[in-house]
C-alpha cells in the first residue's frame, strides 16, 4: 500500500519460529528493543505495563498472545484443551479494561476455537485454526488503518496545522496508525501538514511515541505541553483535531487518553473539528453511553516518579514552551480585585476601578 513504510515502525510480529515479538514502548524513545513472550502471564504484563499499548495493537497482540500461549498447554484432549484455551482468554481480557479491542480480539479467537472444536479436530489443530484467526485479525487492522486513512484524508486540506493527543499511530496499532493514518497519507500526497502532538502526561505517549513516528517519517511535528493545547488553538495554528479512541459507547460517547475531553473543550470553543478516528472494532453497541464505559485506574506511580528521564522527545521533533497564555474576557466571571469583584462588560468595570 502507498504507506507501507509507515509499518516499519513494527508494533509487534510472529518470527519465524512462530515466536511473538513485541517492541517494547515503555523503552522509546530512546532505545527500539523487541522482546519475546511465550506465556499467557508475559503478554497479560506486556499489555498492563504497556509495552504494547494502543486499542487495536493490544487487540492483535491478546490475538498472538493467546496463539503462542495455547502451545504451553499440554493437553491431548480436545475438550480439555479449549477449556485451558477459554481460560487463558478470560486472564488476558482483564489486563486492561478500558479499550474494547481487547475482549473483542478474545472473542474472535474463541469463536474460530469453538468452530474448530465443531469439527472434532484434535489440539494441534486447534492450535493452527488459532493461529489462522490471530493472523487474520492482523492482516484486517492493517486494512483498517489504511481505509482510515484514505477516510480522514478527505477531511483535511493541504498545509493544515493538526493537533494530536496521546499516540494513535502505527505504535497503536499494526498498521499506519488510525489518527495519525491520515497525516501519514497525506505526507506521502504531499499535502504538508504541520502536527502539534500533546505529550500526553503521565506516560507521555504523545512526546515519546507520536513525535517518535511522524519524526521518523518525516512530518513535521511539534511536541507541546497538554496545557499549551488551548493556547495553540487561539493562535490560530489548529484547523483540525485527530485523536484515537479505546471504546465509543452507542451514543458516540467516545473513551480516549486522559485530556482528550478537554481538547475537544477548547477545540469546540475555536470552532476547530475534532475527529475521532475509530475502527468499527472500537465500536462497542452494547455499552449505551460514555458512563457506562469502565475507565482503567492506574498506579499513582505513574504521576509522581516515572518516565521523567531523557530522552522524552524524539531527535526530530520540535518544542514549543510558552511559559504564558491568555484567556479571554468571554471566559472569565469576574475579576475579583482589592476594590471589588468586577462583572463584565470588562472595560467598563476596569475603567471604572481606576477612575481616581
Ligand atoms: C488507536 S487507539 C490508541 C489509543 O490508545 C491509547 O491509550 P494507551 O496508550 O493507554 O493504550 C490512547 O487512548 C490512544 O488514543
Amino acid at each position: 500500500m502507498e504507506i507501507d513504510a509507515v509499518y516499519e515502525a513494527g508494533t509487534l510480529y510472529l518470527d519465524e519460529r512462530d515466536e511473538l515479538l513485541i517492541l517494547d514502548q515503555t523503552l522509546l524513545p530512546g532505545e527500539r528493543r523487541y522482546i519475546p513472550v511465550k506465556t499467557a502471564q508475559e503478554v497479560w504484563q506486556a499489555i498492563y505495563q504497556l509495552k504494547v499499548r494502543g486499542a487495536p495493537a493490544i487487540g492483535v497482540a491478546a490475538a498472538y498472545g493467546l496463539y503462542v500461549a495455547s502451545k504451553n498447554i499440554e493437553e491431548n484432549d480436545a475438550g480439555k484443551f479449549c477449556d485451558k484455551v477459554r481460560e487463558m482468554s478470560a486472564y488476558l481480557a482483564g489486563a486492561r479494561p478500558t479499550a474494547v479491542n481487547l475482549t473483542w480480539a478474545l472473542e474472535r479467537m474463541e469463536g474460530a476455537l469453538n468452530l474448530a472444536r465443531a469439527a472434532g479436530v484434535p489440539p494441534q489443530a486447534l492450535r493452527q485454526a488459532l493461529k489462522e484467526e490471530a493472523l487474520a485479525i492482523h492482516r484486517e487492522d492493517r486494512q483498517v488503518c489504511f481505509s482510515i486513512a484514505q477516510n480522514g484524508l478527505t477531511l483535511l486540506k493541504k498545509g493544515m496545522g493538526l493537533l494530536t493527543h496521546c499516540n494513535a499511530g502505527a505504535l497503536a496499532t499494526t498498521g499506519c496508525g488510525t489518527a495519525l493514518a491520515p497525516i501519514y497519507l497525506g505526507q506521502a500526497r504531499g499535502y504538508g501538514f504541520r502536527v502539534f502532538a500533546d505529550e500526553t502526561r503521565p506516560l507521555l505517549q504523545g512526546a515519546r511515541l507520536t513525535a517518535y513516528e511522524l519524526a521518523d517519517a518525516g512530518v513535521d511535528v511539534t511536541v507541546i505541553c497538554d496545557n499549551m493545547a488551548a493556547s495553540v488553538m487561539a493562535q490560530g495554528r489548529i484547523d483540525a483535531v485527530l485523536v484515537g479512541c479505546d471504546r465509543v459507547a452507542a451514543n458516540g460517547d467516545a473513551a480516549n487518553k486522559i485530556g482528550t475531553l478537554s481538547v475537544a473543550l477548547a477545540a469546540k470553543h475555536y470552532g476547530i473539528p475534532f475527529y475521532v478516528c475509530a475502527p468499527t472494532s472500537t465500536l462497542d453497541p452494547a455499552c449505551p453511553d460514555g458512563a457506562q464505559i469502565p475507565i482503567e485506574q492506574r498506579d499513582g506511580a505513574e504521576i509522581a516518579q516515572m518516565w521523567y528521564r531523557a530522552p522524552m522527545v524524539a531527535e526530530g521533533a520540535k518544542t514549543y514552551n510558552p511559559a504564558f497564555d491568555v484567556t479571554g474576557h468571554e471566559l472569565i466571571t469576574a475579576l475579583i480585585t482589592e476594590k471589588g469583584v468586577l462583572y463584565p462588560p470588562f472595560d467598563r468595570a476596569i475603567a471604572a476601578v481606576l477612575r481616581p
